[in-house]
């Protein structure tokens, strides 16, 4: 799941269903269609301070302008999946510290736009009237407007502010509130406009110095303005429509992310076509679970390839359908997540499409995505995905920060695997040079794993497995069998994995080809003791037990 974890709170809290908080007036229209399934809290009037207190509650936050979504009220949301702004301005939140966090912002972009323009030329018609009516030559500067688009509705663009300045009798605002846009009218700006300019801002205050606004008013170097929040409250978008329309759109987003699924306005997250996301969902939870396989099984500090070499250089192919899909965003989340959740808590948050490539960088980790255009057909499926951890280029030296991540994560790795080998010999040296492979497809909407390392197999990746590296010779089930039944732990399936061909094909020496993985799913984890006592002569040369 890309967006949200799915959980209803990490303190073992009590309700069933998702808390969303709604510190602001939020129209009921949308409000109606959240208390089916969420428990819903209208909490108007509560200071900085006590929504502080409350917030660590609650899955969901829905706000207009007012309330202050800030750093530390993030970093205090434990629960939080989603901050919805019931409008279009986000400026009131820390969308960095959300993302970080793996907070989804939504917004509102088109639901009160018709009130603030109608708003906008409410404000200036005085103006407008005195300078002669409505029929207006519209000029404008905007350095990411579409140029056909603005052709289409009759508007010229101008090449810079500063031009714009020097034309424009009506001079009006329409930008979000961010650092480029901060005091972007200012004296030296004002200075430059006609005196018998007009300006109207519907948008933010912010933007225009109001002290400098003030001033060229005073001085009358420009003849007026029209500003909303000051001339009039702040109430652009205050329609009964406005507010229906926004409140709509951001609740049923709320519930779209708190169930799994993707919002349509994320301001943090890529947009992603819901057909694309339908094919997406079962390779998110084939890939996240060939993730945690690699760290499991692989990335083990007791095992040849694993101490002192959890990898952070990753392939990830994608074969078949998936190749051609515009977005895998989701998929590589899922590999983030996937790898990183069995060695860290990651500090409580929840890694999705917000917040994996942040994640993933913090750790030093590469994750390189390819698509291949190899025909899949004759495999049985319609896509596959490999996952390759290759060791790091000898020119890739990891940076200090890098390194103390990594040292983390190994120790950390060491101290849960319960990864045992039976012997170092120069087939371990080489091992840890070779690829550690895993690949995996989906069928009937489940996933299944096809290959883990040189072996080729057919396991769902589910439940506690206990996976042996022994020779194929007699006896070695029996022995691992036994030991279990002593310890108590009942066998569900067992599978024996041989050498793949095209693995065998790529060099491996004959003593290697005749060795197999032991694939035995089980009801319990595995005592590392117990695991201990499986290697040997008579038993396996490695063991690993990973849960999935
Ligand atoms: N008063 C109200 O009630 C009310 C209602 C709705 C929207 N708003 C505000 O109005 C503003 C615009 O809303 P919108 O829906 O039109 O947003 P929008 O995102 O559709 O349009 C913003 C435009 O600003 C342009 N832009 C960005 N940086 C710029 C820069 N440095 N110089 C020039 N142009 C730049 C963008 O390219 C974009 O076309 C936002 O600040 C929003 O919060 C206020
Ligand atoms: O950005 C917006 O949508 C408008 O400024 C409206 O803000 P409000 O919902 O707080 O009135």
């Amino acid at each position: 799941m890309p967006v949200s974890n799915g959980t209803n709170g990490s303190n073992g809290a009590t309700s069933p269903r998702p808390k969303v908080l709604i510190p602001e007036k939020v129209s009921p229209d949308g409000l109606a269609l959240l208390s089916a399934s969420l428990e819903v809290h209208e909490r108007k009037g509560l200071s900085p301070e006590q929504l502080l207190e409350i917030i660590p509650d609650y899955d969901a936050l829905i706000v207009r302008s007012e309330t202050k979504v800030n750093a530390q009220l993030l970093n205090a949301a434990r629960r939080l999946k989603v901050v919805a702004r019931a409008g279009v301005g986000v400026d009131n939140v820390d969308v960095e510290t959300a993302t970080k966090n793996g907070i989804v912002v939504v917004n509102s972009p088109s639901g009160n736009i018709n009130a603030a323009a109608e708003h906008t030329i409410a404000l200036g018609l005085t103006v407008a009237r005195i300078a002669g009516g409505l029929g207006m030559h519209l000029i404008a500067y905007d350095p990411y407007a579409n140029t056909s688009l603005a052709a289409a509705a009759s508007v010229t663009l101008l090449p810079d502010l500063a031009s714009l300045l020097t034309a424009a009798d009506f001079f009006t605002i329409h930008t979000p509130l961010i650092a480029s846009t901060k005091g972007m009218i200012s004296a030296p700006e004002l200075a430059t406009m006609k005196p018998t300019a007009r300006i109207l801002n519907v948008a933010r205050g912010g933007m225009i110095d109001e002290s400098a606004l003030l001033d060229a008013l005073n001085a009358g170097t420009i003849a007026g303005a029209g500003l909303d929040v000051v001339a009039t409250p702040h109430l652009g978008a205050s329609t009964v429509e406005a507010q229906e329309n926004v409140s709509i759109d951001v609740c049923e987003q709320v519930l779209s992310i708190l169930s799994g699924q993707l919002p349509r306005s994320a301001v943090n997250a890529p947009l992603i076509l819901p057909e694309e996301y339908r094919t997406l969902q079962p390779f998110v939870s084939l890939v996240e679970k060939m993730g945690s396989l690699y760290t499991q099984h692989f990335a083990s500090g007791a095992r040849p390839g694993g101490s002192g070499n959890f990898r952070t250089t990753f392939d990830l192919t994608y074969e078949g359908s998936l190749a051609s899909l515009n977005t895998t965003k989701p998929l590589f989340a899922a590999l983030v997540k996937g790898i990183l959740a069995p060695i860290s808590s990651l500090d409580g948050v929840n890694v999705n499409i917000v917040n994996a490539e942040l994640v993933a960088k913090e750790r030093g980790i590469l994750i390189n995505e390819n698509r291949s255009r190899e025909d899949v057909e004759e495999k049985g499926y319609t896509s596959f995905v490999t996952l390759r951890a290759r060791t790091r280029r000898a020119s890739s030296v990891p940076s200090a920060q890098e390194r103390g991540t990594l040292n983390r994560q190994q120790s950390s790795v060491q101290e849960r695997g319960t990864l045992v080998r039976q012997q170092s010999s120069t087939a371990d040296v080489r091992l840890q040079q070779e690829d550690q492979v895993i690949q995996g497809f989906v069928s009937g909407n489940l996933p299944y794993i096809s290959r883990l390392g040189r072996f080729s197999t057919n396991i769902s990746p589910s439940g506690t497995l206990l996976i042996c590296r022994n020779f194929d010779s007699c006896g070695r089930i029996g022995f691992v069998g036994s030991k279990l039944g002593k310890a108590g732990v009942n066998i569900n399936f067992m599978t024996v994995a041989p050498v793949d061909a095209p693995a065998a094909e790529e060099g491996a020496e004959v003593e290697r080809s005749s060795e197999a993985l032991m694939i035995l799913g089980v009801d319990r984890p595995v005592e590392d003791e117990v695991v201990r006592s499986l290697i040997g002569d008579e038993g396996v040369l490695e063991a690993s037990v990973v849960t999935l």
